[in-house]
This record gives C-alpha cells, structure tokens and sequence, in this order.
C-alpha cells in the first residue's frame, strides 16, 4: 500500500478550543503546521458541535417554554407552551452549522491544504498515521506535537447497561420527540442542565446520584440550595442511589437501584447516562510515542502543559484540568505565550471560573468555604438570599443564593458561589476584582448601576 509521508514543523492532533486556536498562531509564527480532525461533522471541536453550544441554544428552548408557562404572573395571558423537539432540534443543528463552518472556513483560510481530515494514531514517537476520510493513508512526522483530542461521554459498569438503548449527553441532543419520563444517571454539570431542560420541555425527569450530595465539589448549602430549585421545577431527585442493574421490559426502562438500605425499582421510558467524561486516548496508540496516561487514561503534563516526551504537549481536557472550553482556551494561551512571544506562563497562576447553566445559573470561583477552612485560612463569609436584590424582584427571578469567602487577615476574596439570574456574568466582576488582589471593600463600596443583578454584590459584601 502506497504511503504519503510528510515532514512537518508542528502537528495539531484534534481540534478542540486549543488546538484549532492554536494552529493559525503558529502558521503565523512561520512554522509549517498541520492540524488533524476526526471528521467534518466534528470541525471546530466538542465546545460547538456536540458540548458548550449546542447544550445553551437548548437551554433557550427550555427557557422560553418556561416564560411562557409563567407568564400569567408578569400580567401576560398565553396558553400553556406546546414543545416541538424535532424543531428545537432543528434550532441548534442550524447554530451548530453555522459555528462548524465558520470554523472550517478559518481552519482552512489559516492552513490551507494541511488541515488533514481523519483520525491520527501514533506509529513513532514523532510520527502519526492517518487514514483521511478520502480513504488515503498518510503518515505524518513533526518536531512538535500538540494533543488536543478531549473526552467523550464516561459509560459505567453497570449490569444489563449496555443491553439497553441508553442516550449520551450527544444522542440526547437528536432526539425528535419528548420522553414521557427521562431517567438522568449523575447529579453534576451535565445531568442537572439536561435534567432542567426536559423538565421544562414538559417530561418527568427523576435524578439519580450517588453522593448524598449533588455538585459533590460544592459546598453543601449551596449544593441544597440547587436541588430545592430544581425540585420547585419538579425534577425528583433519588440520592446516596446505586444503581444495581439496568433492563429493558417492552418500551420501558427498568432499573434495580440501592437507595440507603432499601432496594426499589425505577421505570423510565428513557436513560441518560451523565457520569463524567473518558479521555479519548485509547485509540491514540501513545505507547508508540512513549507518553504518559495516568490511570483513568488522560495524558500526565507539568504545569507548562509538557508531557514526559520532550517536544510533545497535551492541551485541552486530555490532559486531565478542569474541562471548560475557557480552560482549554487558557491552555492555548500559555503554548503561545511559551513557544512563540518568548514568555514564561504556567497553570499555577490561573482563577478558573464555571457556570453551570440552570435557571438561575449556579457560578463559581476560586474555593469554597470546605475548601478554604481544609486549606487553614481564617474566613469571613456571607451569604445573600437573591430576593434582597432589586433587579431580580422586578424580573421575578429572586430564587437563589450568593455565597462570598472572604480572608480576614488580608481582606481578599478566596471564593464566592452565586445561585442567581445572570450569575455567569455577575461572577466575572468577583473574579477580575480577586484578579487585581484587590480587597473585598471594593465591591462593597463600589457605586454599580441599579438595578441590576451586579449591584447585589454591595449588598452581599455589606454582610461582611
Ligand atoms: C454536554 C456538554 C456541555 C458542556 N458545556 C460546557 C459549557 O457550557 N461551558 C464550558 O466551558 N464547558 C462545557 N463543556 C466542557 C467543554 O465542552 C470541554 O471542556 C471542551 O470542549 C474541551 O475542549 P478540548 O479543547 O479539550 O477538545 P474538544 O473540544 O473535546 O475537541 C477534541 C477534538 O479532537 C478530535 N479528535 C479526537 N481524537 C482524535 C484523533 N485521534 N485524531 C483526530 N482528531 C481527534 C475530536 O473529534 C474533537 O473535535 C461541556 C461538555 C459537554 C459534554
Ligand atoms: N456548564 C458547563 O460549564 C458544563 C456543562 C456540562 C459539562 N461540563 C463539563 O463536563 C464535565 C463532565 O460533566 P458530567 O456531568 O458528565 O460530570 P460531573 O463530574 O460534573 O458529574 C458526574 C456526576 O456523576 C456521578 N456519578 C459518577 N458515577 C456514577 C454512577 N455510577 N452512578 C451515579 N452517579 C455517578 C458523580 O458523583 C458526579 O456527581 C463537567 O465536570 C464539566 O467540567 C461543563
């Protein structure tokens, strides 16, 4: 079989946030570079085809139906909200393609004919195979590698799971009709957006987690404080659950699960399965390169994002951080700042935020009140019930709870987690202010526009 061998300066394997960010830097840099993508349905990466985007254009449908059916409360009379999913669908497939092929259009302006399209494996430790998805065999070579190639959906062990026709966070986002009652396996990021959404969709939606906690990384208040929202939506919950074993009985979905002492039975015409992600190293065949996995798989990297094989970096979720399309962008960021503007960047310095987006959204940053106490600090911290602030009384959107950890020594902020209406935005003047280590009087006393949902940080702070 004939074999197209290329020399390369630089390889990108996989297209997510750092890679495909990556590859125009260091084309512009001089280097000749070639950037390696799955396939053509999954140019520009997780983030917009099947993860960030998609999920949020979703998460508007849901909204909207929720609006609707509440509107009699704002003095709005409208009949009760009649979901089509197959045109929700039909939405985010079109927001999707116009990011793919935007993405495309600049994958393909900045690398021309060395954006190579098919799945790379390692043969040598600077040397990839591809079979394009023309069906060519190409074998790549590069004094540099950057690894960029994510997670996919983490399937547990669970007797009879397999057997049955589960859905994944990306099959769940191609479903044409409404579940009658959607089961949700995990009670983190991914299982609470879904489950929120379908509910407002109009399904029964039961979660299952396996901590006596949901959010098990969040403080417990907080963690309460989602839950009671989502179960005002009418979502149930079943926790501290361990689900035994998985059948399918005509159209229906049985499971046996482990609740505390008790052994019940739980039946739902559909199964999500949301318990994490799995690195997407195994097929990569990293052996022949000689890098590194630990033990769940995810490739192991120093703070300046170097694998153990000199010349070879993993960026993104791959190498095991936090997996936010924001951290894998800041992953690029210190590549760039190291490799080509002669800087000296690594990932101790970073204050990664995250949102978790329900109605209200759930943000947060830096630690939390268990964290810092465990880390010895001596803390100051408050909390404000949304419905003290005056924009969300006249949204109508006074549920939640903010939350600050505050150093009492020197007056910084350590933490805060906020529980209401735009906290994704809101978060972000918490963080440039924690950014500038400037003290928390700042936000106290700072004169912000009223009314709006940042100015509940004077009254939060005022609490101190
Ligand atoms: C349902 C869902 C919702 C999410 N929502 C959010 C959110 O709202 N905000 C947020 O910040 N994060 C969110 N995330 C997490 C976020 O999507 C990820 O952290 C982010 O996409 C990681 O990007 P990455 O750079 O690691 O690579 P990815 O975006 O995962 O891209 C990796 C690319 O590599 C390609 N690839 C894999 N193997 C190979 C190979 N062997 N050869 C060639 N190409 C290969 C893949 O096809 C893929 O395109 C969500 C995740 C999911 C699953
Ligand atoms: N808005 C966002 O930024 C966003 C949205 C979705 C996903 N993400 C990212 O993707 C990651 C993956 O999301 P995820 O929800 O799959 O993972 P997760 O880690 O957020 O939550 C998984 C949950 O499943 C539970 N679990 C694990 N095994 C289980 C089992 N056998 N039975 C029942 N429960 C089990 C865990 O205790 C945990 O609560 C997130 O951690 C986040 O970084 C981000």
């Amino acid at each position: 079989m004939e074999v197209d061998t290329q020399h390369y300066d630089d390889i990108i394997i996989g297209g997510g946030k750092a890679g495909k960010t990556l590859a125009p830097a260091l084309v512009a840099d001089g280097r000749k570079t070639a950037l390696v993508e799955r396939s053509l349905n999954t140019i520009g990466g997780g983030c917009i085809n099947i993860a960030c985007i998609p999920t949020k254009t979703m998460v508007a449908s849901a909204s909207v139906a929720n609006t609707v059916r509440n509107s009699a409360a704002y003095g709005v009379k409208a009949n009760t909200p009649i979901v089509n999913l197959a045109e929700v669908i039909q939405r985010k497939r079109s927001v999707v393609q116009s990011a793919r092929e935007m993405n495309l259009h600049n994958l393909e302006t900045a690398l021309d004919n060395n954006l190579i399209v098919g799945e790379a494996r390692f043969v040598a430790p600077k040397t990839i195979a591809v079979t394009t998805t023309e069906g060519n065999n190409r074998l790549l070579t590069a004094e540099r590698l950057f690894i960029n190639t994510g997670t996919r959906p983490l399937i547990p062990s669970v007797p009879g799971l397999t057997e049955v026709e589960f859905l994944t966070s990306e099959s769940i986002m191609e479903l044409e009709y409404l579940p009658e009652h959607l089961i949700v396996l995990g009670s983190g990021y991914i299982g609470l957006e879904f489950a929120q959404m379908f509910r407002r969709f109009g399904c029964r939606v039961t979660v299952i987690g396996q901590s006596e906690q949901i959010l098990s990384q969040q403080d417990p208040d907080i963690a309460i404080a989602v839950q009671t929202v989502l179960e005002r939506d009418g979502i149930k919950f079943l926790l501290n659950a361990k689900v035994l074993k998985v059948d399918r009985t005509g159209k229906a979905i049985k499971l046996q699960i482990q609740v505390a002492n008790q052994e019940i039975e739980l039946q739902g015409s559909h199964l999500l399965v949301a318990v994490g992600r799995a690195p997407t190293t195994d097929r990569l065949n990293l052996a022949a390169a000689g890098v590194t996995t630990d033990v769940r798989g995810f490739i192991v990297v120093n703070d300046r994002l170097e694998t153990n094989v000199p010349g070879i970096w993993a960026l993104g979720d791959i190498n095991g951080g936090p997996q936010y399309t924001h951290v894998s962008l800041d992953d690029y960021r210190i590549i760039k700042a190291n490799l080509i503007d002669g800087g000296n960047r690594n990932t101790s310095d970073r204050l990664i935020p995250s949102c978790l987006f329900i109605d209200p959204e759930l943000a947060h940053v830096g630690l939390t009140e268990t964290e810092a106490r465990q880390q010895g600090y001596a803390i100051r911290v408050a909390k404000l019930d949304a419905s003290a602030i005056p924009r969300a009384k006249t949204l109508g959107k006074t549920d939640g709870l903010l939350k600050v950890i505050v150093d009492t020594e020197t007056g910084h902020i350590l933490g805060s987690s906020l529980l209401c209406h735009e906290a994704g935005e809101v978060i972000s003047t918490v963080q440039m202010v924690m950014q500038a280590q400037m003290p928390y009087t700042v936000l106290r006393d700072g004169v912000l526009t009223h009314p709006t949902m940042t100015e509940g940080l004077n009254l939060l702070f005022s609490k101190l």
